[in-house]
């Protein structure tokens, strides 16, 4: 089966109550349209994971982040190809999150993690961010 290698970025902020927040983001196109995700994507020839993430969300967000610690990599089987995505918690150096590629975006807290439609292979990273959101 064919393998992609994705990143995702988990970036992290803090709400008005001083709680640790995450942002989400929801697809905008394609086979998972409506999905929500950690915003990221496909790693390109010659770029390590982290090069690859800051230009992802350069491109989808329009911002500049830091990578920070490995969460996890998500090994998933989806029916047309097997994904392996690295997830890393980050933070934002600088710009304002636009959503130049996705429909919808959130904060979200330990409390609405679960609000949203995840997409299948984020379903098992959502436990991991909630022990740290505590
Ligand atoms: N970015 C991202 N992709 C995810 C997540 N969960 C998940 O199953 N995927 C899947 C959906 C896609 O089939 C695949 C690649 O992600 P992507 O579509 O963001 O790749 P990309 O930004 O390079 O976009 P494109 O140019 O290929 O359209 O990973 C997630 O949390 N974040
Ligand atoms: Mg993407």
């Amino acid at each position: 089966m064919k393998i992609i290698k994705v990143v995702a970025a988990v970036i992290t902020s803090t709400g008005k109550s001083g709680e640790p927040i995450i942002f989400a983001t929801q697809r905008g196109y394609g086979e998972f349209k409506g999905g929500w995700e950690f915003p990221g994507g496909k790693i390109e020839k010659g770029e390590t994971p982290q090069e690859a993430l800051k230009r992802e969300i350069m491109e989808e967000l329009d911002t500049e982040i830091t990578v920070g610690e490995l969460i996890k990599t998500i090994e998933y089987d989806y029916p047309a190809f097997h994904l392996s995505m690295d997830c890393f918690w980050c933070e934002i150096i600088k710009g304002d999150l636009v959503l130049k590629e996705h429909e919808a975006a959130k904060w979200l807290d330990k409390e609405t993690l679960n609000s949203v439609e995840w997409l299948p292979a984020d379903v098992e990273l959502i436990g991991k961010i909630y022990e740290k959101l505590s």
